[in-house]
This record gives structure tokens, sequence and C-alpha cells, in this order.
């Protein structure tokens, strides 16, 4: 099938790939010029593990081209697939000025009938409607077209295997005929299809993300009560995730979550709840509740030290998760953002996202080359994300490079065990704190 995708960003560039390796002809379309530059050089713009060779072979096989003409993207397409960002705005609620603008440029260029306009891009219940609009307020003729909302799944990081190997594809269309073609269009990728209205289906993807953010949430609630009160959260959510109805899953405990989707999809579903007055407390508290964790570290870090001004802190980890460059709503950005407030000169360090990390952090940190730089001579160590290249270093190893040998893992890389056989000091989350009490200050 000819197939343009609009928005070469973590979803289309890894969707447009996955379909031209299945045999279909690729179309994808960017507004951002060197991104475009870049990937028909066959280099991928972002990190994702996989991707870049599974891109040069399209490219080697013809199966892929790259633009960001509108033209050459639409007028042959059989399916048309949006997938350019839906930031948040100021109040929360999803911003739809590029999907605005894609699909009126769209609507500019459709020369035939039966093309599928599909919404990949996560957006409010309702958007599809606004879409379909803004197409025919531009079409130059007469054309007829469908509308299907087909939401995203995949994780960052994981992005071509969850392409492959999902739980389910939705796809709510507005005919039996493009339900059919879009499912024969997934058909090699062997995954469940589910089919909705077009309404389910935007918000199975809504629902899907706040119901694992709650988990997340929750799971952090009860660490914290688990440090207060004894326990461990991992045996606490190994205990939960055994029972069938609860799963195992999204039961780590950490420092929250981050990432381009959880924090701005709750505070998308909080505001179209909002919008028909529905108050939705619930996904309120997950949202504060994960504002308070991302920077809980700094917190057991003051009480730990007293006062925080002066000493100096290392911060491995800036992706708001492992084998991703992305550091959007990091936690490691509230801590190193929250350490700077408190007079702290830090070092940070992350295998993939210096550079992204530069763009937000600027000068105002020191920027590690290799991790041994943001552990050595340091006050504290915080870790806020569980790169492999971290869990595999020794607590016995930080103790000898650190100052003061004082260790904030939020994600708990260590076993209290290792803990207990050095001289680091050492808080995680939801597990009893290993101080030595020669230390105790
Ligand atoms: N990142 C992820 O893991 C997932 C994201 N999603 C959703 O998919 C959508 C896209 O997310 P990402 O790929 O992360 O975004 P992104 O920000 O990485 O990429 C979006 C791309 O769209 C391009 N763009 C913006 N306006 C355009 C226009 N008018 N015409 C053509 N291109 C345009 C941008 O230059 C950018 O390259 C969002 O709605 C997001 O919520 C859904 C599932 C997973
Ligand atoms: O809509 C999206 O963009 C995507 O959002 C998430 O994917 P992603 O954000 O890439 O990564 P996750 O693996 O879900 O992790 C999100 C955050 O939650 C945190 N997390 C995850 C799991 C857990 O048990 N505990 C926990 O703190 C991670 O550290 C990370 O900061 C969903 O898992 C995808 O299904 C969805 O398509």
């Amino acid at each position: 099938m000819n197939i343009t995708i609009i928005g070469a960003g973590y979803v289309g560039l890894v969707t447009g790939v996955c379909l031209a390796s299945v045999n279909h002809d690729v179309i994808v379309l960017d507004i951002h010029e060197k991104k475009v530059d870049l990937l028909k050089q066959g280099i991928s713009p972002i990190y994702e593990p996989g991707l870049e060779p599974l891109l040069k072979q399209q490219l080697q096989d013809h199966k892929m081209t790259f633009t960001t003409d509108y033209h050459e993207a639409c007028n042959q397409a059989e399916i048309i697939i949006l997938a350019v960002g839906t930031p948040s705005k100021q109040d929360g609620s999803s911003d739809l000025s590029f999907i605005k603008s894609a699909a009126e440029e769209i609507g500019a260029q459709l020369m035939k009938n039966g093309t599928i306009i599909v919404t990949k891009s996560t957006v409010p219940v309702g958007t599809n409607k606004k879409i379909k609009g803004w197409i025919q307020n531009r079409l130059s003729g007469p054309y007829h077209f469908s509308l299907a909302s087909n939401p995203e799944f995949l994780r960052e990081g994981s992005a071509i295997h969850d392409t492959f190997d999902g739980d389910r594809i939705v796809i709510g269309a507005d005919s039996q005929a493009a339900a059919a073609k879009l499912e024969e269009m997934h058909r090699p990728f062997n995954v469940p299809v589910l089919h909705t209205s077009i309404e389910s289906a935007e918000m199975i993807k809504y629902a899907s993300n706040a119901f694992l953010a709650t988990k997340i949430s929750f799971i952090n609630e009860i660490a914290n009560i688990c440090e207060k009160l004894g326990g461990n959260i991992e045996d606490v959510a190994h205990g939960m995730g055994m029972d069938s109805r609860i799963g195992p899953h999204f039961l780590q405990a950490g420092i929250g979550y981050g990432g381009s989707c959880f924090p701005k999809d709750t505070n998308a579903l909080v505001q179209l709840a909002g919008d028909i007055d529905h108050k939705f407390e619930l996904l309120e508290s997950v949202i504060k509740v994960n504002a308070k964790q991302q920077v809980s570290l700094v917190n057991k870090a003051r009480e730990h030290f007293g006062s925080l001004s002066g000493k100096k802190a290392g911060v491995l980890g800036l992706s708001f998760k492992p084998n991703t460059d992305d550091i959007r709503e990091a936690a490691s950005i509230e801590i190193v953002k929250q350490l700077l407030a408190e007079g702290v000169a830090v070092t940070v360090y992350d295998p993939v996202a210096i550079d992204n990390a530069r763009s937000v952090l600027g000068e105002s940190v020191s920027y590690g080359e290799h991790l041994f730089d943001s552990i050595e001579d340091q006050d504290m160590l915080f870790i806020a994300t569980e790169w492999e290249e971290f869990k595999v270093l020794r607590l016995k190893t930080i103790a000898k490079l650190m100052k003061n040998p004082a260790v904030f893992d939020g994600r708990n890389c260590f076993s209290l065990e290792e803990a207990k056989e050095t001289t680091v000091d050492y808080y995680s989350v939801g597990r009893p704190a290993v101080i030595k009490s020669s230390s105790l200050i």
C-alpha cells in the first residue's frame, strides 16, 4: 500500500520504518528540514534501539522516502497517517495546532477519492470530527475521504519491539471499508485488532495512559508509606503482582513517571473531563502525587545533610527512562533544578541524553563525559534513570570515588544487602535507608 506519514518524530518515524519493513511503500513528511535531510541520509535524529539500521535498510530497498513537500506526500497516498505532536497548552489541555495545520495541508493536496486519513497522534475525544472539518474546508474539489483513529501504544526505548509485538491495535473508522483496509495494512504485524467507534478509540488511548500513570502513583504512595511503617516495596509489589487481577507490570516504585506522554495525557484528560463539568479527582491526585515523587530524593538529601547549600552533587541519568535520549518531563530535570535552587553544584551524566539536556539546563551544570565524572569527589549521588551501565556499577566502587558517600537511588538499582556491606549511606524508594551510624549528622 502507498502510505504517507505526517510527522517524523518518535511515533511517525518508527511507524514508517516498521510499515516499510513489511513491504508497504512509505513516504514520511516533516516540516523540519534538517530532520528530513538527516533521514534522507539514513541518520536517525532520535536515539531508539534498532531504529537506524532498519531505517537504512528501507532506504536501500527503496521502500521509504522523506520529504517536506505536502503535494509529493499526499497526492498518491491511499492512507495518510497523522503523527504530529499534540503538546500541552498552559492549562494542560491538548494543543491541536500542529494537527490542524497538517489537516489543512492534507485537505489542500487531496486530489482523488477514497484516501483514508488516520489519526495516530494522541488527541482528545471529538478531534477526528474537527479534523474532518479542517480537511473539508481546504478541499479543491468534491473529493470523498474516510477518517479513522488508530492510537499508538509504543513505548520509547522499545518502540520497534512494541510495533511488531504489541498487545493490540485499535481501529476506530467511519466506514467498514476503511476499517478493513487498515486491518489489512497492519496484518503483517500479527497483533490482535480491536475495532471500535472513533470516539472509543480516542478514549482508549487516554484511559490506558491514565490508568498506567495511576498504577505508578499508587505504588509510589505505598512505597512512601512503607518507608515510614517498615516493609520493602519490592516485596510488596511482587506480592501484589502475583494476583493475576492486578498483574506485575507498572508496579515499579521510583521517582515518578516522566516522558512526553503520561504527564501530558493525564493533564489533557483532566481538562477534557473538566470541559464537560466532570472533576476527575482520582487523576488529579495521580498528577499531584507524581509531582511530589519527582523531587522526593532531594527532600531525603536535605534531611540527611541538614542543608544542601555549598555541597556537590552528581546526577546519573537524565532521560525519563533508559534506552532513550528523551528528557521531556524527566524527574532528573526536576531534581537538578531543585538542587541548583538550593545552592548545590551539580555534575550530570547520561549515556545518550546529554545534548538534549544541554538545551534545557545550559551552563547551569557541569556535564560529565564519563559516569565517574558525576561520582568522583561528590558529596551526594542521585540516580534518576536505571541505565544498565549504572546498575552494573558496584556501591563499593561508588564509595571509593565519593567524598561523602551518600547515594539517593530513585530507581532501586542496588540491593539493601549490598548497601549494608559498604560505607555508603544509601537511600532508595520504599525501602529502609541504610545509614552507617558513624555518618549520622
Ligand atoms: N513518543 C511516544 O512514545 C508516543 C507518542 N504518542 C503520541 O504521538 C504523537 C507524536 O508524538 P512524538 O512522535 O513523540 O512527537 P515528536 O515531537 O517526536 O514528533 C512530532 C513531529 O511532527 C513534526 N511536525 C509538527 N508539525 C507538523 C506539520 N504541520 N506537518 C508535518 N510535520 C509536523 C515535528 O517537526 C516533529 O518531527 C503525540 O500525539 C504523542 O502523544 C503516542 C504513543 C507513543
Ligand atoms: O503514549 C505514549 O507516549 C506511551 O507512553 C508510555 O510509554 P513511555 O512514556 O515511552 O514509557 P513507559 O515505559 O511507559 O514509562 C513512562 C514513565 O513511567 C515510569 N515508570 C514506568 C513503569 C513503572 O513500573 N514505574 C515507573 O516509574 C518510567 O520510569 C517512565 O518515566 C506507555 O507505556 C505507552 O504505551 C504509550 O504509547
